[in-house]
């Protein structure tokens, strides 16, 4: 069994250390959880996690070492371990925003082996869209780091330049579609529902939606067309949404989003 070392146990960190060892893929004692406020993690501590404010021990200790800092603590993090990285036992994974496989190697050595991995916090829950890419990674490398996401939720690997739209689409895209939610139960409201089962409606009806897609392989105006009766009233629901740039204003979002993760890191920072 390899050991994980997690290096910033945050939001992503933590949800992909949960969804591991909820998937069996790995044994809480096998992974060291590191931020500098241990505090926070006495949960983690219970639950049989390793945790740690030593970097450089997590590292040392480890197999896979997943870098889960924000893009401007990543620096730092870099410059404590580099020295501790062995490119011959370590593979490095990247869940970090906006910072190329290269610039990870430019500060561990060009010999690591550096896998960029996009999750979504749905992984705690084993049902993450992880986008994975690399320059530099061996096939069986890849491979082996494919399987370890397939236990966590689907994995579709990507050329590395589309990372930041897969930040966007994906990762941030969590948040998009948890707001369309609330808009929904917020409109049931509204319309004379207590908001405890307007959220609960609202919540199925999008799984609903999103498990048509996936179980029929539809395309969604396929879906929609059964929904919407001639002259009926989803139509004109439908419509007075457009009318008010429902799609227009996701798509610009996730431009502004793809945008912005391009740009949360550099070099100096
Ligand atoms: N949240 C999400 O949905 C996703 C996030 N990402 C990426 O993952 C990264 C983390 O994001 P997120 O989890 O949201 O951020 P968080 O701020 O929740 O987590 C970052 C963690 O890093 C710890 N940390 C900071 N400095 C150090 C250090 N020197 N050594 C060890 N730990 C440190 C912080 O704890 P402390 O202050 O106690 O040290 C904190 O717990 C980002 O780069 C983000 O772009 C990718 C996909 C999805
Ligand atoms: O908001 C962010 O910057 C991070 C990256 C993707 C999800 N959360």
């Amino acid at each position: 069994m390899k050991k994980i070392a997690i290096i910033g146990s945050g939001n992503i960190g933590l949800s992909l250390a949960k969804g591991l060892v909820k998937a069996d893929f790995a044994q809480a004692a096998n992974i060291t959880l590191t931020r500098r406020n241990i505090d926070h993690l006495k949960s983690f501590a219970d639950a049989g996690f390793v945790v740690s404010n030593q970097n450089k021990e997590a590292v040392v200790s480890a197999d896979v070492v997943i870098l889960a800092v924000l893009p401007q603590q990543l620096n730092t993090v870099l410059d404590e371990i580099h020295s501790f990285i062995d490119p011959a036992k370590h593979l490095v994974i990247s869940v970090i925003s906006g910072v190329s496989c290269a610039a990870v190697r430019e500060k561990l050595g060009e010999s690591v082996e550096v896998i960029r991995v996009m999750p979504n916090t749905a992984i705690a829950i084993g049902q993450s869209m992880t986008c994975i890419a690399s320059d530099n990674a061996s096939a069986e490398n890849i491979a082996d780091v494919t399987k370890m996401f397939e236990t966590v939720g689907s994995v579709v690997k990507i050329n590395e330049d589309l990372m930041t739209s897969a930040t966007a689409l994906c990762a941030c895209g969590i948040a998009f579609f948890l707001r369309a939610i609330r808009a929904a139960s917020q409109g049931g409201v509204e319309i004379g529902f207590h908001a405890d089962e307007a959220l609960k409606m609202a919540v199925q009806t999008a799984k609903g939606a999103a498990d048509l897609l996936l179980l029929h392989g539809t395309h969604p105006e396929s879906e929609i067309d059964k929904v919407t009766s001639p002259k009926g009233c989803t139509i004109a629901g439908l419509n007075e949404m457009e009318h008010n740039g429902f799609s227009s204003s996701l798509i610009k979002g996730i431009k502004l989003s793809a945008l912005k993760a391009g740009n949360l890191y550099t070099k100096e920072s």
